[in-house]
């Protein structure tokens, strides 16, 4: 046997071959770009599977040529064609949405420098060729926060791990924030135990890590149960721990490129349970953007549908009907609310198609809270694959594909939500004891919140006989214990079956109103403030809207429709009196506005006499808003506790005979 040629001699070979490999990838890459831009011209999408098997082939065939098997050439080029879309898909994605070009982005992310986030928020910059600024943080709140107040441009979340499953944390953030989902990156998440230079496992005593990765190596960790796990709050804490410590029987688990910023020596690869162990992140942003038709585009989106039995299934047929496919379903409780949950589902979709507007819409009628978390382009390039006879035959000619035209226009953007054309039936709101709505009559007292506890119970137990189902609490800002009292009276309410309503005089009471009431009411004096409007079509609690007094039936309608346009369906509508001409002072009762809105829209209205009449027309007025289909009633009671047993006897008067 002849001598083979020196090592040294044959690995500089390699390296130059290598480097000529580098830069004919290099060049595939700025070719493929330049197909994107043909791609933009003539509006093709992005995607093309036929081109590619047909590549496949031909390769496939002139590696066999040169002895290279079909299976190392299929693996190497899915990853080639992987790298080619997504950068394509990346440079359309850009050119689509100009105003978030940017030399720089900040982006915030969990932990710090070396953390699986910031590593996935590399690779996100990298294919966008921007620079990054890092903003590690200790949270995903903070995360969110960073973005919210424009420290950050984008916010890295981890959505879910191939071994872990969904992390429900983000999960629950994502319920509250204003954020939009703009974009999705996956990694490989390779596990290794890191460690000082020269420490063996044998060694090791104290791992330190994130929560995830303990459990995505529960299997490998268990078979070591001399390790005593110590717990952080990323893993770029977890290998700092490490580098800070003179001891050499400390690791950390974490990725081998991010240890390396460490110092780190990975000294036990593939810890994690799954072969295939990928962590999803979503990107976040102040702003949403717009996914052009030739990428394939995700929709995500929050809802809570009724507690019928079947509301799930009602909703999931309307995607079906439409064609629409559900790549993912997830649910989580809702705070505040036990055993009820909030559903996020993702959808193959872009949201300007007309499927799945119209889809939106029927399901906008069916649940009790939906909001669209953002539409951005799917970043999963399934492999393509050839079949066994593919494997064989070589293609003729590559077939162009005609793209689609652009056939999805944007449903009517002047449809109203509070509209019949948009729901036939009439809305119901059931809270508890209260419905208003389809044919039940509510009866609500509007009353102070009051001070002395010592009477809290009295109070409720007689509102209660009276006939009423909840009570409505004002002046929170007149009171300094406003919270204590609330909750102490809250405490009777419940105690006698009473929802509590907060009303809402002022934006700064919201958050408190929020967090203790079951209902909010919006007083009419805010009935034009948007911000207001905008925080509580957010929320997922029903909404009762009073009328402005000098606010037209179309101002009205206009402020509904700020709160549903944000998600929030559960909406009533409350008719105080308007000011006339006959008294500067005391509003007129407007009950043709009452029958107009009852004609135009599907929901629910009550109407509150007390303030447009006296004791004497109090009940003819109140009989009158019956008669002409109001779905309930409020009636005020002064704040002063002496008249309180006369207001009483009166307003359960009315209440009887109207529910005779
Ligand atoms: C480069 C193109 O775009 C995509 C990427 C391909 C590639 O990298 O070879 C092939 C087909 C398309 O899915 C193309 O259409 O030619």
């Amino acid at each position: 046997m002849s001598k083979p040629q020196a090592l040294n001699q044959t690995r500089e070979q390699i390296t130059a071959l290598d480097k000529d490999l580098l830069a004919l990838l290099a060049k595939r890459r700025n070719l493929s770009l330049d197909v994107a831009r043909s791609k933009e011209v003539d509006i093709r999408p992005i995607r093309d599977t036929q081109r590619e098997k047909e590549l496949l082939a031909r390769l496939v065939k002139e590696g066999r040529d040169h002895g290279l098997d079909a299976h190392y050439i299929i693996s190497l080029y899915q990853s080639i064609i992987e790298d080619s879309v997504l950068n394509q898909q990346a440079y359309l994605q850009g050119r689509a949405n100009p105003d978030s070009q940017k030399q720089q982005y900040c982006i915030a992310y969990l932990g710090a420098r070396g953390s699986y986030s910031y590593l996935a928020a590399s690779r996100y910059c990298d294919r966008r060729q921007v620079d990054m600024q890092d903003l590690g943080c200790k949270s995903f709140d903070e995360i969110v926060e960073a973005v919210e107040s424009g420290h950050a441009d984008y916010g890295f979340l981890p959505i879910e791990n191939t071994s872990s499953g969904s992390i429900n944390e983000v999960y629950d953030v994502l319920q509250h924030t204003s954020l939009a989902i703009v974009g999705e990156t996956t990694i490989e998440v390779g596990h290794c135990l890191l460690a000082k230079n020269g420490s063996t496992v044998k060694e090791i005593k104290t791992v330190f890590a994130h929560p995830q990765p303990i459990s995505q190596c529960s299997r490998y960790l268990s078979s070591h149960p001399e390790f005593k796990l110590e717990y952080c709050s990323s893993s770029a804490e977890a290998m700092d721990r490490v580098m800070e410590s003179d001891d050499s029987s400390v690791a950390a688990i974490g990725s081998a490129e991010g240890g390396a910023l460490y110092q780190l020596e990975a000294i036990q690869n593939d810890l994690a349970n799954q072969k295939i162990n990928q962590s999803r992140f979503i990107v976040v942003a102040r702003k949403a953007i717009a996914v052009p038709e030739q990428l394939p585009a995700k929709t995500t989106l929050i809802m809570a549908t009724g507690q019928k039995p079947g509301a799930l299934v009602e909703a999931l047929l309307v995607l079906k009907a439409h064609n629409l496919n559900m790549s993912k379903l997830e649910s989580r409780p809702i705070p505040g609310t036990p055993w009820e949950e909030m559903f996020y589902l993702d959808l193959d979709a872009n949201l300007s198609g007309s499927e799945m507007q119209s889809a939106l819409k029927e399901l906008e009628r069916i649940t009790r809270f939906i909001k669209v978390l953002g539409c951005y382009p799917c970043e999963t390039v399934n492999p393509t694959q050839l079949s066994n006879s593919q494997l064989m035959i070589e293609p003729d000619t590559s077939r162009v594909q005609n793209s689609s035209d652009n056939l999805n226009k944007q449903a009517s953007s002047n449809h109203l939500r509070s509209g019949k054309e948009h729901k036939q039936d009439a809305s119901q709101i059931s809270c508890g004891q209260l419905q208003i709505g389809e044919g039940q009559f509510g009866a609500l007292a509007l009353i102070s919140l009051p001070q002395e506890s010592e009477r809290f119970n009295q109070k409720a137990k007689s509102l209660k006989e009276a006939g009423f189902q909840a009570v409505i609490l004002e002046g929170l800002s007149r009171q300094q214990k406003a919270e204590h009292n609330i909750l102490a009276f809250k405490k009777s309410l419940y105690q006698f079956g009473l929802e509590c309503i907060i009303s809402v005089e002022h934006e700064v009471e919201l958050k408190l109103a929020a967090e203790h009431g079951t209902l909010l009411l919006i007083t009419g004096k805010q009935m034009q403030n948007h911000s207001l409007l905008k925080q509580v079509g957010s929320l997922h609690m029903p909404v009762i809207l009073e009328r402005n007094t000098m606010a037209s039936v179309e101002e009205y309608i206009a402020a509904a429709e700020v709160i549903l346009s944000q998600g929030n369906q559960q909406l009533i509508l409350c008719e105080s009196g308007i000011r006339t001409f006959s008294d500067s002072v005391k509003p007129a009762l407007d009950l043709a506005a009452l029958v107009e809105i009852k004609g135009l829209s599907h929901l629910p209205i009550l109407v509150n006499p007390s303030y447009a009449s006296t004791p004497t027309t109090l009940m003819a007025h109140s009989i009158a808003a019956k008669q002409l289909t109001a779905d309930g009633l409020v009636l005020n009671f002064s704040s002063s506790d002496e008249t309180f047993e006369a207001e009483l006897q009166l307003r359960g008067e009315i209440l009887r005979k109207l529910y005779l």
